[in-house]
């Protein structure tokens, strides 16, 4: 067994997600024969001594039905609407699936601000830090019924990552309705499974699609960003089908296994790279990137081609280099304002007070492995 999977098999704090189309099937809702077969597999884990918390999507799949809305609406109100109906359902459904086998569930649900913002972030952790220990299982979702157009996660994958980093788990297991990652679409057919991801040059070049379901919202491009979000922090991700969550769950020899990068980030340096919302953006040349990101240097003045955004000193933002790629992210120490002024000039062609770094290098997160 390869020593992912081993992690994976072992870990006593998991984080389980599931997607809309491993619940939902369009025009009859919520599935609770499936709903209660992963309710199964994950009371049997959590009688063999893990921790679980469980973030389910299919909150608006699930209130279609009730509403008499034949497929998912594409407008937000629509959806919110459906949401509403359909976390009750879901809610509900859990509450007596998890009641078979006498566990308890709490129903947790987040909006950004409350991964994105600092202090947001260490309440959200007091209130899955004692869940846990009082033996609960945490079903999280995001709040969507408030969650506007532009503070959604939209996508629970990103959502199901944060929650991985943010309770300390040792896995994160993402269940969808496909049985891993593919070298292309599936629909394709020629295209093979990756069973193991070591690094990024496993991942480098593939093509990953949208919903084939049309319930469900990232599609893989969502899942592998926040498999590599939770394994760049230090969690091993395991990506599998639904229907093998049993196995998924005890030997973890299923779908695809994302290696988990050497260190664990710091809370704070986690969430500066991945949770933060971005304020602006600076373009950095060619000598800059590999500078932050190789050598792990500050940002100077010198490499910066140009700024976009309004943002003040104490932002974050992302750090893109030539071909537009985010590869840093960092608290940028000037305000958008001052900062055309300064751009491609060397430190001592700067007055004394404007010759500090632009990003620090301990405020700053490269992203690229
Ligand atoms: N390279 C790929 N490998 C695996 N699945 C892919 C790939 N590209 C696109 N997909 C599609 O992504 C879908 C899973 O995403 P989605 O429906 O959003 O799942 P969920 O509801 O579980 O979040 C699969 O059904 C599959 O059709
Ligand atoms: N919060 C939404 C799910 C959003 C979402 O990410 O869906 P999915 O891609 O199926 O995991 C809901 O409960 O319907």
């Amino acid at each position: 067994m390869s020593p992912t999977r081993a992690a994976i098999a072992d870990a006593k704090r998991v984080v389980v997600k599931v997607g809309s189309s491993a619940l939902t099937t369009a025009g009859d809702g919520l599935d609770v024969a499936r709903l209660d077969a992963l309710v199964d597999a994950i009371a049997d884990r959590v009688s063999r001594g893990a921790q679980i918390v469980l973030v389910s999507s299919g909150a608006i799949g699930a209130g279609l039905a009730p509403l008499s809305l034949g497929k998912r609406p594409r407008d937000l109100a629509t959806q919110q609407a459906a949401a509403s109906v359909g976390q009750l359902a879901l809610a509900h459904a859990y509450a007596e699936s998890f009641g078979r086998f006498s566990l308890t569930v709490g129903q947790v649900l987040l909006t950004s601000d409350d991964v994105v913002r600092r202090a947001h972030y260490r309440n959200a952790q007091n209130t899955f830090t004692r869940l846990l220990a009082l033996g609960a299982v945490p079903v999280v979702n995001e709040n969507d019924t408030v969650a506007t157009e532009e503070i959604r996660f939209g996508d629970n994958d990103r959502l199901a990552a944060l929650v991985a980093h943010l309770i300390g788990a040792d896995a994160l297991v993402l269940l969808s309705d496909v049985d891993g990652l593919y070298d292309g679409d599936p629909r394709d057919g020629a295209t093979r499974k990756i069973a193991e991801v070591a690094g990024e040059s496993d991942v480098d070049g593939i093509t990953v699609g949208m919903s084939s379901s049309g319930l469900g919202t990232g599609g893989m491009v969502s899942k592998l960003a926040a498999a590599r979000t939770a394994a760049g922090a230090g969690i091993p991700v395991l990506l599998a089908a639904a229907s093998e969550a049993a196995r998924a769950l005890t030997t973890a020899e299923v779908g695809t296994a994302f290696a988990a990068a050497d260190s664990r980030l710091s809370a704070r340096r986690f969430w500066l790279g991945y949770a933060a919302g971005a304020s602006g953006k600076l373009h950095l040349d060619d000598g800059a990137v590999a500078a932050v990101v190789r050598r792990r240097r500050s940002l100077l003045a010198a490499g910066i081609t140009g700024v976009d955004g309004d943002f003040q000193a104490g932002d974050v933002v992302d750090l893109v280099d030539l071909r537009q790629r985010t590869v840093a992210r960092g608290v940028v120490a000037f305000d958008s304002g001052e900062l055309p002024d300064l751009v491609g000039r060397s430190s001592h062609d700067l007055p004394a007070e404007q010759r500090r770094e632009v990003v620090h290098a301990d405020d700053l997160v490269p992203l690229r492995r």
